[in-house]
């Protein structure tokens, strides 16, 4: 059975982050080991998010963990911390994973501060560029090729051109419901062509979590041996289909859901 890693931050509302994807690769058939770098907690009457970050000995122990098991891929979501970045770079430098995927979890849907992120350069030095496939939202794009907003597909193309240009295989740029559309797009660039994956924009605030669960997917039909453009075409559906399932969590957030008997919540 295929095995892979999931690295990332802990959702404690089950959203986003390591629950999505322990979700996804379930429905994928795929047995995965977590990697826990920080829980995100909501405060009950607000749900102001607070980051709790792991201490580095309890992450580096994880990682430890997982030497004693042959991997095939690795899955890096939110870091929140410089040591445990520098201590992450290190394993993967020892590991070498057959596939890595890195979702540069930086501008999620909820807002949390750190001010213990490692900063932008030698995370794409040191992480970014090792990945085969990275994932970003526009807003994490354009974070990373130093501009100020990508509006359309165009600008798209061309931060993923810019990305690419960092040594990255695939490049996946998602833009989510953000252009106001009512498309999602989702722009592929393999270092010499695009490809472009649209399907409609949901009208819904229920969405959180669809990065990790696409991502993941991703990484699972990559193990899987699919190639890059049924790999993403897949993970796409299988995002879409988990936002209509969406589940209603309380009065502040809906999750998506990526089991059978959807929910069909939305806001
Ligand atoms: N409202 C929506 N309707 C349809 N697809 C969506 C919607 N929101 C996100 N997606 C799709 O879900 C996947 C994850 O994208 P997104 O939610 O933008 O990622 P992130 O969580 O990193 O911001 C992409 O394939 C994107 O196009
Ligand atoms: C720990 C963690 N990682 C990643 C995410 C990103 O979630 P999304 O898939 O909505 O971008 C979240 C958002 O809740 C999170 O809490």
């Amino acid at each position: 059975m295929n095995k892979v890693l999931s690295i990332g931050g802990s959702d404690t509302s089950g959203g986003g982050g390591i629950e999505a994807d322990i979700r996804t690769f379930e429905k994928y058939n795929i047995f995965n080991l977590v990697a826990i770098e920080n829980i995100v907690t909501m405060a009950p009457q607000t749900w102001a998010v607070t980051q709790y970050t792991e201490p580095n000995d309890l992450f580096a122990a994880q990682l430890q963990t997982t030497l004693a098991v042959d991997l095939n891929g690795i899955k890096v979501g939110m870091i929140s911390d410089v040591d445990n970045f520098n201590t992450l770079v290190g394993y993967l430098e020892s590991v070498n994973p057959s596939v890595l995927l890195v979702d540069p979890v930086m501008a999620t849907k909820l807002s949390i501060d750190n001010d213990r992120m490692v900063n932008l350069e030698t995370y794409k030095a040191k992480l970014l560029a090792k990945a085969d496939i990275i994932t970003p939202n526009i807003l994490e794009a354009a974070m990373l090729t130093g501009v100020e907003s990508i509006n359309n597909v165009s600008e798209m193309k061309v931060a993923a051109e810019k990305l690419s240009s960092y040594g990255i295989k695939y490049v996946v740029i998602k833009s989510g419901s953000r252009f106001g559309d009512n498309l999602a797009t989702d722009v592929l660039y393999d270092g010499t062509t695009f490809e472009i994956f649209q399907r409609e924009s949901i009208a819904t605030d229920y969405n959180h979590g669809a990065g990790c669960t696409f991502s993941a997917a991703v990484l699972a039909n990559t193990v899987k041996g699919l190639p890059i453009h049924e790999a993403v075409l897949d993970a796409k559906n299988f995002t879409f289909q988990s936002i209509e399932n969406a589940v209603r969590v309380n009065q502040f957030v809906g999750h998506v859901w990526q089991g059978e008997n959807g929910h069909g919540a939305t806001k």
